[in-house]
């Protein structure tokens, strides 16, 4: 490609003509044009619009793949974590807006994968870093996008954005590199999706049972408690686990069976494990009552445990309901309090749904509480030996308050 040589050519302008000789040589305005030499300007154009069905477009700059998704979007505002939250099948539906302005500077590196795929609809950025810093960079992050199949965007006012978004609510959007298709187009296409009452845990859940064995890698195990305790058999339920659950399990030295969403609660009764897990997951609680049904099947059986999904599936499996948050909760400073301690605990949180607790039965406790609007971030039953967070004790990405096991 022939070498661009950026040729300024400096041009005095005379703004303000030649009525008075003294100001038109007192005040000028130097306009600097930037020339490739062959005419090109060297930096990129829009080539992407983001359209939200209230209307209004966002025209910005394409990298990763190229094409046309619909998701809904949601503002996450870790300040670090971007390969995590990229990596977390829990977006699978969403768009996921970054209000941390930089983005890509430490690139991409494979220990830090929540999973083997990315699921989101693609993601929404104001500054894409041109160059990355941090030794563990094994690929840059666009390439990595590209890799992947996911849309990026960026230099797009993500400030105006998630203004909009904390007003109205999450909003539904599709983007697009396709300039074959007008505004108007887009705008129906975003009128007629929703991600209320889909079903995608399907879309992200293993297809057989495995056995998974990966723990933190020791120069990053941060956990001062000691060694593995004894060897707990846990079977996971897989609505789109993400990785760092089950590598916090097994260095607290559990044994971990991973099950497909589907898995019958009758076939992991017969592993007679120690404990079950319900995983996180992607889209509406209410949207997979069979993930309800096999998680009342186990309920009192053996004890279980609830991460995020696995949270609100319990919530719904013990009688209570679900309902959709504004905006949700999506970021890596979330003040939570542990209501049987007292204990606030910073937390990574990634949920646009919540269990509502005035339709808990008797004798389910709500153990915390999220000190931002005061909303369900924990729930027990004793008598049925049932616990659960809304929020993410394994962070990854966020601070790891929540990973010592306190007795929750
Ligand atoms: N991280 C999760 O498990 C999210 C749960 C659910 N999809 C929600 O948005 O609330």
């Amino acid at each position: 490609m022939a070498t661009k040589a950026l040729a300024f050519t400096l041009s005095l302008n005379d703004c303000f003509g030649s009525k008075s000789p003294h100001t038109a040589s007192k005040v000028s305005v130097f306009s600097v044009r930037c020339s490739t030499g062959n005419g090109e300007r060297p930096w990129k154009n829009s080539d992407a619009r983001l359209v939200l069905e209230d209307g209004s477009i966002w025209k910005a700059k394409s990298f990763g793949a190229s094409g046309t998704q619909v998701g809904e979007v949601v503002f996450n505002t870790s300040l670090t974590g971007y390969q995590e939250i990229l990596t977390d099948p829990s977006y699978a539906g969403q768009f996921v807006l970054m209000t941390n302005p930089h983005i890509g500077n430490t690139g991409i590196n494979f220990d830090d994968e929540e999973s083997t795929q990315c699921f989101l609809s693609g993601l929404v950025i104001r500054s894409l870093s041109i160059s990355t810093s941090n030794w563990r960079c094994e690929k840059d992050l666009g390439d990595y996008l590209t890799e992947r199949n996911v849309m990026g965007i960026y230099d797009v006012d993500t400030r105006a954005i998630t203004r909009r978004l904390r007003e109205d609510g999450s909003l539904i959007g599709v983007l697009s590199t396709d300039n074959s298709k007008t505004d108007e187009e887009l705008l129906q296409m975003s009128k007629s999706w929703d991600i209320v009452g889909i079903d995608l845990i399907s879309g992200v859940s293993c297809k057989s049972p495995h056995e998974w064995i990966d723990r933190t890698r020791e120069e990053w195990e941060f956990s001062s408690s000691e060694g593995p305790r004894d060897t707990f058999h846990v079977v996971a339920y897989d609505f789109g686990i993400k990785h760092n659950i089950l590598r916090r399990l097994a260095s607290y030295g559990c044994k971990i069976t991973v099950v497909p969403s589907t898995w019958p609660a009758s076939e992991t009764l017969k592993l007679n494990p120690d404990g079950v897990l319900f995983s996180n997951g992607p889209g509406d609680p209410s949207a997979v009552p069979y993930a309800v049904e096999t998680v009342k099947n186990i309920i009192g059986k053996v004890p279980v445990f609830g991460i995020c999904m696995g949270h609100q599936l319990l919530g719904q499996a013990l009688g209570g309901t679900t309902y959709k948050m504004k905006f949700g909760h999506h970021g890596g400073n979330h003040p939570v309090r542990n209501l049987r301690t007292g204990r606030v605990e910073i937390s990574s949180q990634n949920h646009n749904y919540a269990v509502d607790p005035a339709t808990l039965p008797k004798g389910v406790e709500v153990t915390h509480i999220n000190l931002n609007d005061s909303s369900c971030a924990g729930l027990a039953f004793p008598a049925r030996k049932v616990v659960s967070l809304q929020y993410h004790p394994e962070a990854s990405p966020g601070p790891h308050d929540s990973d010592n096991g306190e007795r929750i």
